[in-house]
């Protein structure tokens, strides 16, 4: 039976899916949360021509000249403007950050008068306009400077206090619950019995959606019975979960319970096996508004499938702008074989040549179980389905992994 694209599978994944309702939150709480409309400042930075030195506020005109003497009338510190105008042959102390006075065109800095009583010597002749922020210099009233589908940085948050924002139209997160199966997994820091594995896919799940902005809920680990299955599937719905990801129990095996247990819940089912390695028994359907992907048990295939389907579902769901990875171009490091009817996700280091050119390093060993290599690897080095083999050299494309 042929198998599903990868491109197909993804566009299933992500079909009819829309953003998460809109809520306005705190600004100190918005970090990495995406903005649901696009923002525009509330008032214009700096409101009015702004010193960027401690000083004195002159005429240029007047300050011209090395030893053109001028008399200070008056002082602006940051937050208290001079009321009076800067006529001829006057000077103002002003401080950085303070607003420069009517008359005044040039700011001498300090380092640069003499200063006895209330006259100033100017040292170094002044140029007009010079260590003045002139109005709006950063931004206007009504610049949009933050759009909807950014994920927003600390910058943005600085940008957005500076535009007057206290609180941001953001979308929810998403809630991403995480169940895995198995009879033969033990947590980390046992002691494994006979055939017991040690569960480490949770780890990496959890980290991938929260660093990509979801809510993580971990229904722990259910045994290989269908019961326990339906159960954990069961924990995620009530717990609202936006996103179930299982880990293990997809493939044919008799304990393979995963796709049975999702079926008796009545899953609109869109897929089961993709054409992807590692990743083949891969599946994915709706249970009512929750999407549900699930992962095969293998450590390197349910990563690599998280990755591939599961990033860019929470990003379609947070409103993100950009949902895809980013395909970057490289050449092989080495010799590649001819691929068969399975997109390949190879494991790869990245070098980055003197001349500039990216090689990505497929890793030798690439049984889906191996999770050293999985740590070790900056990308994936797709292969296309069929792609014929292919000499170090030759141009590839790569999928950073995130560092
Ligand atoms: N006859 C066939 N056998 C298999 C096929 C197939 O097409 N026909 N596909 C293979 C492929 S490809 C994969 S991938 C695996 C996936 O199988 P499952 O999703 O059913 O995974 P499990 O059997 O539950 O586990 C596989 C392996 O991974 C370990 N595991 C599972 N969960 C975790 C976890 N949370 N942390 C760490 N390790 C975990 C588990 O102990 C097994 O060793 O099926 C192939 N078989
Ligand atoms: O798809 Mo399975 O991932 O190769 O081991």
């Amino acid at each position: 039976m042929a198998l599903m694209p990868v491109s197909d599978a993804l566009a299933a994944v992500l079909a009819g899916v829309k953003p998460l309702p809109e809520e306005m939150i705190p600004l100190d709480e918005a970090y990495h949360h995406v903005l649901a409309r696009d923002v525009a400042a509330r008032r214009t930075q700096p409101p009015e021509a702004m010193s960027a030195m401690d000083g004195y506020a002159v005429r240029a005109a007047d300050a011209a000249k090395v030893d053109a003497q001028l008399t200070v009338i008056g002082e602006v510190a940051a937050g208290r403007p001079f009321a009076g105008v800067v006529g001829a042959g006057e000077a103002v102390r002003i401080f950085t950050g303070g607003v420069v006075p009517a008359g005044a065109d040039a700011v001498v800095i300090q380092e640069d008068t003499v200063a006895e009583g209330k006259r100033i010597t100017i040292k170094e002749a002044a140029i007009a306009g010079r260590h003045i922020r002139p109005a709006g210099v950063d931004f206007r009233e009504g610049d949009v400077l933050l759009r909807m589908g950014t994920r927003l940085t600390e910058r943005d948050l600085a940008l957005a206090a500076g535009m007057n924002h206290p609180h941001l139209p953001v979308r929810r997160r998403p809630k991403v619950a995480i169940l895995a199966t198995g009879d033969e997994l033990v947590m980390p820091g046992t002691t494994p019995g006979p055939g017991q594995i040690v569960y480490s896919n949770g780890y990496a799940l959890h980290a991938l959606a929260r660093q990509e902005g979801a809510d993580t809920i971990d229904l722990g680990i259910a045994a290989d019975t269908l019961e326990a299955t339906t159960a954990g599937i069961r924990r995620a719905r009530e717990s609202g979960a936006d996103i179930l990801i299982t880990t293990g129990g997809a493939s044919v095996g008799d304990h393979d319970l995963v796709q049975q247990a999702l079926r008796d819940e009545g899953i609109a089912m869109a897929f089961w096996k993709i054409a992807m390695r590692p990743g083949k028994p891969m599946m994915h359907g709706r249970l009512g508004a929750m999407g549900v992907i699930g992962l095969p048990g293998n450590p390197v295939s349910s990563y690599v499938c998280a990755f591939l389907f599961m990033v860019p579902l929470i990003r379609a769901l947070s409103g993100r702008a950009v949902i895809h990875h980013h395909r970057e171009r490289a050449v092989l490091g080495r010799d590649v074989g001819a691929n068969d009817q399975r997109e390949d996700y190879l494991r790869a280091r990245l070098e980055r040549r003197d001349d500039g050119t990216l090689v990505a390093l497929p890793v030798s060993h690439q049984d889906s179980s191996l999770l050293a290599n999985l740590a070790a690897a900056q990308a994936l080095l797709v292969r296309a389905p069929f792609a014929p083999k292919a000499e170090a050299g030759t141009p590839c494309e790569v999928l950073r992994l995130p560092a």
